[in-house]
């Protein structure tokens, strides 16, 4: 790959949804695409840019010559503050403002291309970004969809148009969430089995037809028949009945998951190096571990988006307690909703010897970790993901967009997670969290993830289907030089 004459490098231009669980992904494929001869683009907004600098160091995005970064406005007033944006005003603004500066980007590349950066050939972008598709389409080259939640999840959105049309969505009012509306059963779903209306992605939970996030994500999905290619950080063993049924919809379609494994291909260390934790990480969490026992801690940890009120908090907390097993327990500082994340002093003082808490950590390598046993989570792709890669079984406690069907495939087909109630209370979660510590479900469960985690390494080995696709989709669409339509 080297070989290639600098000159003639083909460039891609990787621009990520602003939000960790899309930068990361995103992130770990600009990396891949590097590898394989690229120069990279990759594009933050300037509040994430920001963000970076201050968890990572000032030289942390200084990039090298053929792999840099660069930013966009995001739309959204100026702010400083150290958390998660609004995801529904983030996906207005990301849709009606972003456009321009992306644009002008992109004729700035073009503009001062020399031997050094070469003209845009290529851009990848994520699923939900699709606005991006009018600026590749604009200077006829590919564009390729990185759509960062599961196929399943996926497919849960493609099937909003189809919800609309048959008057299941919106609801009729609020009392449709909890009158036993949402166990409908949906059975017509290509490629799905045993799905109900509470499984499909949770932004149906709405009986506003103007909801910003039920318009957003069915616009975003039906704009995806638009790209060159689409792809997931999926493999095609874990997914294949939804993968089959999304490919006779929909351009071609690239397995190249799990990311975090093919990425290990990288021999570079100043590339490796390059991070995206918009939170400064704990490396004394994995200190922590390296004291425990194989298998004899919880890894308690629910993302970069999940809010809870403090009496979930507390809920957990107590149950964590009550379960008398060891934990690691993550708090992002912008967790609780409203409030303080402030534990009581008296679980603080009974679980000193056996719990840590921290605000944010280095979770894939937590879950590498041989101490972790199981892990309390809220089913973002990523973490389920990384779980599988750790072969770590789950307590799912979904919190919204599609987690919810990620949650059901884990309990129902994978068989590597027990869903605990929405509305959680510590006998649950001490009960639960007793059982995939100590119980027979417990260690199915664990024997189902290592499985997984067996054919999660297969598939982005040498000559697995990850791997394949991945060079595949370079030279069938990324190389091509083809327009989009
Ligand atoms: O202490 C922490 C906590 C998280 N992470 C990382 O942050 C990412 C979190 O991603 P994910 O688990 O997918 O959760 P969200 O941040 O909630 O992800 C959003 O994006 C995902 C991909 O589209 C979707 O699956 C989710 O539903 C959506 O909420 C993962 O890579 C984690 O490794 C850390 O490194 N340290």
């Amino acid at each position: 790959m080297t070989s290639m004459a600098v000159a003639q490098k083909p460039h891609a231009v990787c621009i990520p949804y602003p939000a960790q669980g899309h930068i990361n992904p995103m992130l770990k494929l600009a990396k891949l695409l590097h590898y394989r001869g690229f120069h990279i683009t990759f594009v933050n907004t300037e509040f994430n840019h920001q963000r970076l600098l201050k968890s990572r160091g000032p030289d942390a995005l200084n990039g090298f010559p053929d792999f840099q970064f660069h930013t966009i406005p995001d739309g959204l007033p100026p702010s400083d503050v150290d958390a998660t944006q609004d995801i529904p005003s983030l996906c207005d603004s990301t849709t009606k403002t972003c456009l321009v500066p992306f644009r002008n980007l992109l004729a700035k590349l073009n503009h001062t291309s020399s031997s050094n950066v070469p003209p845009v050939s290529c851009i990848v972008s994520d699923g939900v970004m699709s606005f991006t598709l009018e600026a590749a389409e604009e200077l006829g080259i590919p564009e390729v969809l990185f759509w960062t939640p599961s196929a399943c999840g996926f497919m849960g959105y493609v099937q909003y148009q189809h919800l609309i049309e048959r008057g299941l969505i919106p609801l009729k009012d609020a009392s449709y969430l909890t009158n036993g509306y949402l166990d409908t059963v949906v059975d017509w779903v290509p490629g799905m089995k045993d799905i109900r209306l509470r499984d499909l992605p949770s932004f149906i939970r709405t009986s506003d037809p103007n909801d910003i996030m039920l318009d957003f994500c069915r616009g975003e999905a039906e704009r995806t028949h638009k790209a060159s290619a689409i792809i997931f950080n999926t493999f095609e063993d874990f997914e294949r009945d939804v993968l089959d049924a999304l490919s006779s919809m929909f351009p071609p379609i690239y397995t190249i998951g799990p990311l975090q494994l093919l990425q290990d291909q990288i021999s570079d260390d100043g590339l490796k190096s390059i991070g995206s934790n918009l939170w400064k990480e704990e490396p004394a969490c994995l200190e922590w571990l390296d004291l425990k026992e194989p298998n004899s801690v919880v890894y308690v940890n629910f993302g970069s988006i999940t809010v809870m009120t403090h009496q979930q908090m507390i809920e957990f907390a107590w149950g964590l307690a009550n379960s008398k097993q060891s934990f690691l327990w993550i708090i992002r500082p912008d967790l609780v909703v409203g409030d303080a994340a402030i534990l009581p002093s008296e679980f603080v003082t009974e679980t000193k010897d056996r719990g840590m808490l921290a605000s944010w950590c280095p979770q894939e390598q937590v879950l590498m970790h041989t101490s972790i046993g199981g892990f309390l989570t809220h089913c973002g792709w990523n973490s389920t993901l990384e779980s599988i890669c750790g072969g770590v079984p789950m307590i799912c406690w979904p919190f919204f967009g599609e987690q919810q069907t990620n949650c059901r495939y884990a309990c129902k087909k994978w068989g590597i997670g027990m869903e605990i109630d929405n509305n959680v209370k510590r006998e649950e979660v001490e009960t639960l969290v007793r059982e995939l510590m100590e119980g027979e479900e417990g260690k199915k469960m664990k024997n189902k993830a290592l499985e997984w985690k067996k054919r999660a390494e297969e598939t982005t080995g040498l000559v697995g289907s990850s791997n394949l696709n991945l060079d595949k989709m370079v030279n069938e669409v990324l190389l091509s030089g083809k327009s989009i339509n």
